[in-house]
């Protein structure tokens, strides 16, 4: 079978690609852009008269070596699986509006992109570890700056050269699952471009022509299908390493001022594009979407289980899901008419027969996930009536963030006698090696769970006291390396 390429296609079907003026940047490759911003893009294109292409930068240096998009002529396609009006649903979608991708240590062809007139918006998903502020030197020579935050901070000063402070603004579209991610990241960029000394004219013109929008975006990606790639190879008539799998229920709500609705005219389309304020679709989607992927993943990863479908289906399972959400949802302000409809959709989405999402890649930055998603729900309740399911999952977590072994720089967990890798920060990691380590010598699980709990390391707080989750967390950890955690659930009452 061919793999794709413009050359493929031409031969096969006839078709010719032919792209648009680059007026967008991206910061990021991932599965989670590429099955939605740029098919809504890609859709963008077909039903209006935008004529627009990106240029995807990879911004950290540890992303993949080997670029599929590029040996594809920057072709690739999106598959949608799902149920929609309670009837199975298929789609692909060919993308051919990315126009190039450039790899890390290209940062001088996105500066040189930084200068062109065509530039219109730059769109990032560089997940919530890019999203930081690191205070650092001031790029000089060509010099990458390390973080996200400060390579925009850097492009944009090259813009407001090039243009001498006179128009050229640029609409910036984080997408990064960060409340107020847009405010957020233009504070970063203020603070780098106060720390670089540079102009009070490049501050008037950050602030007056750009627009920072805040952002919320919602679709399972489950991205490359390794396990069954040959099967969708077949559908599509091509090998193509760049496939990505997704649902086909997408929401993006963009908050920011009027000229971007002018950009990027989705109110000319169908698509699911809202524009104003985000706060309320991002408390109901975080809190009741990812949380529950969250809890999900720490109490039925332990157990055994694979796929986040299997979690929703199993009887053991699904009850203590109903809790989890119903907690989840006692949490939060709005009325319980939106709560429960929301619920109602999202796990209609979570039990999709067709895509495998996998609880092991939703772990990626498990602990700083359980730090900004669950502890807020914690707090939010009051201390009496707080649910031993929070303990439950910390314990599971504490369990599965267990490094057991590390090659080269990754550490290890170990599930039964599987190894998988763990993908949380460093700085996260070594402390928890540091406290398993030292558990190892005194045997002690109350002093272990208080020295996880107490770190500022991980919380940036003493969350020793947070709800008293002391007790309960070092009874459940206790239980479940004794016995494991499928036996604490199933011996558990449920409410
Ligand atoms: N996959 C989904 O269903 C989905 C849906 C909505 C939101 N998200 C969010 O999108 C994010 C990415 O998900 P994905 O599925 O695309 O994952 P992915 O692993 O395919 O992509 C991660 C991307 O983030 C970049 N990145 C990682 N750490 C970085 C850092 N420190 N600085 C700069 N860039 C960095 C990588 O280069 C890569 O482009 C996650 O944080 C997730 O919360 C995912
Ligand atoms: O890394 P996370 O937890 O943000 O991502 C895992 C999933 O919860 C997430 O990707 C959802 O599928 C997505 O947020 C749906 O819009």
């Amino acid at each position: 079978m061919k793999q794709l390429s413009k050359q493929m296609l031409h031969t096969q079907t006839g078709m010719t690609i032919k792209r648009g003026p680059e007026k967008i940047l991206q910061f990021g490759k991932g599965n989670f852009l590429r099955g939605f911003f740029n098919w809504l893009l890609e859709g963008l294109n077909r039903e209006t008269d935008y004529a627009g292409s990106t240029v995807i930068y990879q911004p950290n240096p540890g992303g993949s070596t080997h670029d599929y998009l590029k040996a594809q002529d920057y072709l690739y396609t999106v598959c949608l699986q799902g149920m929609v009006d309670r009837a199975a649903h298929e789609e692909y979608t060919l993308i051919t509006s990315v126009s190039r991708t450039l790899a890390y240590q290209e940062w001088n062809e996105v500066i040189k992109l930084a200068r062109s007139p065509e530039l219109e918006v730059i769109v990032s998903n560089t997940t919530e570890a890019g999203l930081t502020y690191q205070k650092q030197a001031c790029p000089i020579n060509g010099a990458i700056p390390s973080t996200f935050p400060a390579k925009l901070t850097s492009l944009l000063y090259e813009r407001f050269k090039a243009f001498e402070g006179i128009g050229g603004g640029i609409d910036i579209l984080p997408c990064e699952l960060v409340q107020k991610n847009g405010d957020n990241l233009k504070e970063m960029v203020c603070q780098h471009a106060a720390d670089w000394d540079y102009d009070k004219s490049f501050y008037h013109w950050l602030t007056k022509e750009n627009d920072f929008c805040n952002t919320l975006v919602d679709r399972i990606v489950t991205g490359y299908p390794k396990e069954d790639a040959a099967a969708f190879f077949d559908a599509i008539g091509y090998e193509d390493r760049g496939l990505v799998i997704g649902e086909p229920y997408h929401l993006f709500v963009i908050e920011g001022q009027e000229r971007i609705r002018h950009r990027l005219p989705f109110a000319e389309t169908d698509f699911n594009v809202r524009w104003g304020n985000v706060k309320k679709h991002s408390d109901i989607k975080v809190r009741l979407l990812n949380a529950p992927h969250t809890i999900m993943t720490s109490l039925f990863f332990p157990a055994g289980y694979h796929l986040v479908r299997d979690v929703m289906e199993s009887d053991l399972s699904s009850p203590v899901m109903e809790e989890v959400f119903h907690e989840l949802a006692a949490s939060l302000p709005y009325s319980n008419e939106e709560k429960h409809t929301f619920i109602e959709d999202v796990q209609a989405r979570f039990c999709n027969p067709y895509n495998d999402h996998y609880l092991h890649a939703i772990s990626m930055s498990g602990v700083s996930k359980f730090k900004t998603r669950i502890l807020p729900a914690i707090r939010e309740k009051s201390v009496v009536d707080i649910s031993d399911l929070y303990a439950l999952a910390l314990a599971g977590l504490l369990q599965m963030f267990r490094p057991s072994k590390k090659n080269e720089s990754v550490y290890f967990g170990k599930r039964m006698e599987e190894f998988y890798p763990l993908y949380e920060s460093e700085t996260i990691l070594l402390e928890l090696d540091r406290f398993w380590t030292d558990y190892q010598k005194h045997g002690n699980f109350k002093k272990l769970v208080e020295d996880v709990l107490s770190s500022h390391l991980i919380w940036e707080e003493d969350a020793r006291w947070l709800g008293n989750l002391t007790e309960p967390v070092t009874s459940y950890l206790n239980e479940s390396l004794k016995s494991n955690m499928v036996t604490i659930i199933k011996k558990r009452p449920h409410t």
